[in-house]
C-alpha cells in the first residue's frame, strides 16, 4: 500500500461524510443560498492565502530539486488558477477583493490554517505534503462524487463552475503529482514516522469537515 493510499483509508469514515453535510447537499442539488456559498467563497479566499503560504515553507523545506519545484509551482497553480474560481465567483456575488481581505477570518479557518502553518514551521517537507493533501484531494473526491450521484452538477448554472473545476483533469493531475512526491518521500519512513503522517493526514480531514460545517452555519 502506498502512502497516499494509507492516509485515505485511514480516513475514509471521515471523508464519507463530507458530501453529507448540508453545505456540499446544496451544492450537488444546487439548493444552497447564495448567501451561505458568498461567506464560503471569501472564508475559502482568505484560507487559500495561508494555504499557500505552507507551500511556500515546503519549499524552503525541500531537500531537492523536484520535491522544491512542485511546491513552488503550485503556489502559481493556486493563485493563478485554484483562485480563477473564487475570482470569478466573487464577481458574480459582486465581492470586491478589498471586502475580502477585510473580512475577519472565521476561528475553524484559522484553526485550521494555523495548524497547518504549525506543521510547516515545526517539520520536515513529508510532513508538510500530509498538511497539504487533505485539502487537496478531498476537494476533487467531494466534486466526482458529486457528479456521480447528479451527473448535471457541472453543468448548473450557478454551482456548475465549483464542480467542474474541481472534478477537471487539471485538478486531478496537479493531485497525482503531489500523491506521487508523497509516495517517494515516505519509501523509507519507519513506521512511527507513517503513524505521525496519518496524525497529520486525519487532522486536516477533520478540519475539513469543519470548514463545510462553518460554512453552513457562517460561523464568525
Ligand atoms: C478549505 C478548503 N479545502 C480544500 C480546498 C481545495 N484546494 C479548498 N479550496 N478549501
Amino acid at each position: 500500500m502506498t502512502m497516499t493510499e494509507r492516509l485515505l483509508e485511514a480516513t475514509k469514515e471521515i471523508w464519507d461524510g463530507y458530501n453529507e453535510t448540508p453545505f456540499v447537499k446544496g451544492i450537488a442539488d444546487g439548493s444552497l443560498d447564495h448567501e451561505k456559498f458568498k461567506y464560503y467563497m471569501i472564508q475559502d479566499y482568505l484560507y487559500l492565502l495561508d494555504y499557500t503560504k505552507v507551500f511556500s515553507i515546503g519549499t524552503a523545506k525541500a531537500k531537492n530539486l523536484d520535491a522544491m519545484r512542485l511546491f513552488a509551482g503550485y503556489i502559481h497553480s493556486i493563485l493563478d488558477g485554484e483562485m480563477d474560481i473564487h475570482r470569478a465567483y466573487m464577481m458574480r456575488l459582486g465581492i470586491a477583493k478589498e471586502e475580502a481581505e477585510q473580512t475577519p477570518v472565521a476561528l475553524d479557518n484559522l484553526s485550521y490554517t494555523s495548524y497547518m502553518l504549525r506543521v510547516a514551521y515545526e517539520e520536515g517537507e513529508a510532513e508538510v505534503m500530509a498538511a497539504i493533501l487533505s485539502c487537496a484531494l478531498s476537494y476533487e473526491f467531494i466534486a466526482k462524487k458529486i457528479l456521480a450521484e447528479y451527473p448535471a452538477a457541472d453543468k448548473h448554472e450557478f454551482y456548475g463552475e465549483w464542480v467542474s473545476g474541481y472534478a477537471s483533469d487539471s485538478y486531478h493531475e496537479d493531485n497525482e503529482v503531489l500523491s506521487d512526491l508523497m509516495n517517494r518521500l515516505t519509501e523509507d519512513y519507519s513506521e512511527k514516522r507513517k503513524q505521525h503522517l496519518v496524525d497529520i493526514f486525519t487532522a486536516c480531514s477533520r478540519y475539513e469537515a469543519a470548514f463545510w460545517d462553518m460554512a453552513w452555519e457562517m460561523r464568525q
